[in-house]
């Protein structure tokens, strides 16, 4: 199985003979030439994509959990405090789960990590389906935390790992359809079950049924190229490209200069860290990941450039949660009961769909338009759209009993505080719904998975806050109130991105770092100029 024993694993460019240098005349594999990724490629983004469904499904399916439940759980009605709980736990396991998933990942594989989530998933779906207690619930969405956390980081990896480089930003987009597509797919299931006696346990427990089919399916698909050739692998990896690029000379050539680029960045970062020549088990130990992390850390934080790229993307990560979209992932049926809806789970499907569809169109103008110029656009819509839903929720008249019962007297506010809504889903999925996971771009490799962990870690710590204070927030500060937070939030957004955010879309990844060096690069972007010169 190990054939590094054959082959020495890595070479220096002195090591490698002449005539194999990637780098060199002899070998021009040059990946620029491939046009469209392979089936083979398309297979394995649909398998692995079935993470990102999850992800969304098991997030979204609370919103209608969440009115369905009535006195099933612990044979009482939720309480605020049930309610926000039950909903959190989700995100704050799955900010326990991603850095720790990153260890594992380099250990057992991505693959192995991904079928590790899939039990969970599985797990997690049964038991709350089967649950008849609060606590219980929360130990379901507990699981179902981790297995988000695992997916959310090494779904990315995986996919990254296997594609060719001229098709990969394209995947960080795809993840995010993934993701708003698995909301919209519970609040249908949601909105389908609703009316059923014990309908929720269906909700819940359906999500069951796709990480199992993921789980058979991945189960034949391959790890990944860089890990097999990290844990001494590399006719495995060979093989593994050979599936990738397809048949031909040219492609063969193309296999044979990525599989050298693999060697050649694992020998770098091998070397920098001082574990050439250590075993391979060595290697993954739990001693030499933690020197690296602390090595990995005190690079970011130090240096100027990177310090520059790790505020700028918690800043972006923290900001896509504390605007307070979540609040209505999580509560939109129940503000919809509250504000006097017959369906609030039919009502709440204007929020899924029109969150799929403007990612959809994210995904379509995201490096036409750029990341800087569609957020400094989209953010002040989300503004405005909050604001009418505050001035709104002023003139509707809510019950004294939360969520249980709704508002007294229909008005025409209520389908107003919708559009309002509307209005700020769709600025929200246009810009920092997105933009924010294009984090990776920002980072030198040395320090880019360390840094990309620590804002994601930033993104699930904000998500588990807006879970946590959201229905507090609107009994201490009236809907009113809270929805004026978010819009003063988003003007704060703005502000920063404004001033620090310099525009990325259409740069080579040395690029970002050149522009990041001295400053925020914020003159010298192109925001203002067309990118890519169209
Ligand atoms: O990018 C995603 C997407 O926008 C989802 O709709 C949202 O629920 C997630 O929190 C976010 O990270």
């Amino acid at each position: 199985m190990n054939d590094a024993a054959a082959e020495p694993l890595i070479h220096s460019d002195a090591e490698v003979p002449r005539d194999q240098r990637h780098d060199g005349d002899e070998v021009s594999g040059d990946e620029s030439v491939l046009v469209a990724p392979g089936a083979f490629i398309w297979i394995l983004t649909f398998c692995a994509g079935v993470s990102g469904l999850l992800f969304g499904y098991d997030t979204g399916v609370i919103s209608s959990t969440l009115v369905s439940v009535g006195s099933d759980l612990s044979s009482r009605p939720l309480t605020t405090l049930d309610k926000s709980l039950v909903t959190s736990c989700t995100s704050f396991f799955a900010l326990v789960a991603s850095p720790l998933t990153g260890v594992l990942a380099d250990q057992w594989g991505r693959k192995r990590v991904i079928l590790g989530a899939d039990v969970l998933f599985v797990l997690g779906a049964l038991w709350q389906a089967w649950t008849s207690s609060v606590w219980g619930m929360i130990a379901g969405r507990s699981i179902v935390g981790l297995a988000v956390g695992s997916a959310s980081f090494v779904v990315p990896l995986y996919i990254s790992e296997l594609s060719p480089s001229p098709f990969r930003g394209r995947l960080v987009t795809i993840s995010c359809l993934n993701i708003t597509g698995g909301q919209m797919v519970a609040y249908i299931v949601g909105w389908l079950f609703s009316t059923r006696i014990h309908g929720w346990r269906w909700m819940v427990g359906l999500g069951a049924l796709p990480a199992a089919i993921q789980f058979l399916v991945l189960w034949g698909m391959p790890e990944t190229p860089r890990w097999l050739v990290k844990a001494g692998q590399k006719e495995q990896a060979r093989r593994v490209l050979d599936r990738v690029y397809g048949d031909g000379d040219a492609m063969k050539s193309i296999v044979h200069t990525v599989l050298r680029k693999v060697e050649r960045e694992i020998y770098e970062e091998e070397d920098a860290a001082g574990e050439r020549g250590v075993p391979v088990d060595g290697k993954h130990g739990w001693k030499s990941k933690v020197a690296k992390i602390n090595d990995n850390f005190a690079q970011l934080v130090s240096v100027g450039g990177n310090r520059r790229a790790l505020i700028i993307a918690c800043m972006l990560q923290g900001f896509q949660q504390l605007c307070g979209f979540n609040s209505l992932m999580y509560f939109s049926a129940t503000i919809f009961s509250l504000v006097g809806f017959q369906s609030p789970t039919l009502t709440s499907l204007c929020i899924a769909i029109t969150n799929f569809c403007f990612t959809l169109v994210a995904f379509y103008s995201i490096d036409r338009i750029g990341r800087r110029r569609i957020l400094l656009w989209s953010v002040p819509i989300m503004a405005i759209g909050l604001l009418v839903c505050a001035a709104a929720f002023h003139f509707v008249e809510l019950p004294a009993s939360k969520a249980s019962s709704s508002a007294t007297s229909p008005t025409i506010w209520p389908p107003f505080i919708l559009a309002a809504m509307t209005v700020y889903v769709a600025g929200y999925a246009l810009g920092l719904g997105n933009v924010p996971w294009q984090q990776s771009e920002l980072f030198p490799l040395s320090v880019r998975s360390t840094g990309s962990a620590m804002a994601t870690a930033t993104n699930w710590a904000s998500n588990t806050l807006v879970g946590l204070t959201f229905l507090p927030m609107m009994q201490v500060l009236s809907p009113t109130g809270t929805f004026a937070v978010y819009a003063v939030v988003c003007a704060a957004a703005w502000g920063v991105i404004w001033r620090i955010y310099p525009e990325t879309a259409g740069l080579g990844l040395e690029d970002v770092g050149g522009l990041l060096k001295d400053g925020w690069g914020v003159r010298t972007g192109r925001m203002g100029r067309r990118v890519n010169g169209r």
